[in-house]
């Protein structure tokens, strides 16, 4: 079951309710384990990711109850063991490094692998986690696996990233929130899924100061608490079903959106001639959009959308522009700051027809409007590269094959089901 069967060409129409954002929950999930008490999650999403999380922890003793039809669940790590069950953390996502600073509080020491593998779009360094929990008081010992000991416990400290990381802001925050005196990150991540974790931190008694800026000022307490905390929607489904609508010429909302997330995102969307409405908190696009990239006043400017950490336009939404740019009128540049091995699935794209052009690691450009016919393509493990070939995939006639694109549980409950509604017809195989 992990192709996607689509039958393209349908204008998709209908309303969506988006899931909680992955990004968020797992930083939040892992954070739980820094205290004993209970802790109530809602808007939970039934995840894979997540799923590999929670058996982790119930094999460690920590007792869960996840209803998944109301979304919502409570952890309580009281009974969490004091030696690992098994020598090998959950795999093959990011967020494995997130139980880093919750395991060395309870365990003292942890074993880990070099290698964490979230989606293939780059290497996924480890060294500035090893830096950051060393400069907060943990000493790493060099080998195979990797052994990092707190013998005495976090101490606070001040620290400059080489860039903003979003999961090494995360790691800080939560070493931070139990470390001893106050800690100083500057450089710090902002993104949307940052911000909700350290206001999570702060529902559980942390203290930290300038949320959603580059410095973060923390001052650590002896204990943080249980509390009673909701997943704010993802962004990138939102943005997924809206791109979605524009590109199949159909009219899709989405409610539950944060408007204060989508300044950029609808100037991105207005370069490929869709544009993006509120009301209240759901997202409007409408029918039938024009799909023609803007024409800059300079002359001689190629138009572009560039991907960076928050506030720019986030890396992991880029695919699904680049999806939508395959049906537009125009050429367009597109300028992956962040991941060297972010268009490693464009050459996917040419199997429909589409023209692109991978002019470095970091630099696509596309020729839009080619025409365009169906065709059997392969996802890399990217969750959103999946959606974008999907994307194509459901904006042309006849059946076309997205094989691989299981990889789009990992963030996206309910995918096809949610597809459905707004009358797609796909299916998983
Ligand atoms: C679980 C989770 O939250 N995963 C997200 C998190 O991963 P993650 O926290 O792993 O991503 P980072 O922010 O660390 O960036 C990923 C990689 O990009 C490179 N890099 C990044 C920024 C920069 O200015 N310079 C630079 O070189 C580094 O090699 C880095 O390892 O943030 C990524 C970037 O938004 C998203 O794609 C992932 O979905
Ligand atoms: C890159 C992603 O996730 P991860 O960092 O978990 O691989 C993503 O969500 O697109």
């Amino acid at each position: 079951m992990s192709d996607l069967i689509v039958h393209g060409g349908k204008p998709l129409t209908g309303t969506i309710t988006p899931s909680g954002n992955k990004n968020s929950v797992l930083p939040i999930f892992c954070a739980t384990l820094l205290t004993d008490e209970a802790v109530t999650l809602r808007n939970v999403p039934d995840i894979t990711d997540l799923n590999k999380l929670v058996a982790f922890f119930q094999s460690q003793g920590s007792e869960i109850s996840w209803n998944r039809d109301t979304a919502e669940m409570r952890v309580c790590h009281a009974g969490f063991k004091s030696t690992l069950e098994n020598d090998e953390l959950p795999q093959d996502m990011r967020s494995t490094v997130l139980l880093y600073p919750a395991l060395l509080n309870r365990l003292r020491q942890i074993a880990i692998q070099a290698n964490t593998k979230g989606c293939s779009l780059g290497v996924r360094e480890i060294d500035p986690h090893l830096e950051i929990l060393s400069v907060l008081g943990a000493i790493v010992n060099e080998g195979d696996p990797l052994v990092i000991a707190l013998p005495h416990g976090f101490k606070g400290a001040r620290h400059w990233c080489d860039y903003m990381s979003v999961t090494v802001t995360e790691n800080f925050a939560m070493a931070a929130a139990l470390a001893e005196g106050e800690s100083t990150l500057i450089n710090a991540a902002s993104e949307p899924h940052v911000q909700d974790l350290c206001a999570a931190l702060v529902a559980m008694g942390a203290k930290i100061e300038g949320l959603g800026t580059s410095m973060l000022k923390i001052t650590g307490v002896e204990k943080l608490h249980g509390a009673d905390i909701t997943i704010n929607s993802d962004y990138h489904e939102i943005v997924t079903f809206l791109a979605l609508g524009a590109i199949t010429g159909g009219e899709v909302r989405v409610n539950k959106a944060l408007p204060h997330h989508f300044d950029l995102i609808a100037r991105a969307f207005k370069k490929l001639g869709v544009i993006i409405e509120h009301e209240g908190d759901t997202v409007i696009v409408r029918r039938g959009q024009k799909l023609v990239i803007e024409t800059p006043f300079t002359t001689n400017l190629l138009p572009k959308i560039e991907a960076a950490p928050w506030p720019y336009f986030s890396v992991d939404l880029l695919p699904l522009m680049i999806a939508l740019s395959v049906r537009c009128e125009g050429t367009i540049h597109f300028w992956n700051k962040v991941y060297e091995n972010g268009f490693s699935w464009i050459p996917e794209l040419a199997k429909f027809g589409a023209h692109a052009l991978v002019s470095d690691p970091h630099r696509l450009v596309v020729f839009g409007n080619r025409p365009l016919r169906p065709a059997v393509v392969d996802s890399p493990y990217i969750i959103r590269a999946a959606v974008a070939l999907y994307m194509v995939a459901a904006a042309i006639p006849g059946q076309s094959v997205v094989r691989h694109a299981e990889i789009i549980k990992r963030a996206h409950p309910r995918f096809v089901e949610n597809l459905r509604t707004l009358g797609a017809e796909v299916e998983w195989k």
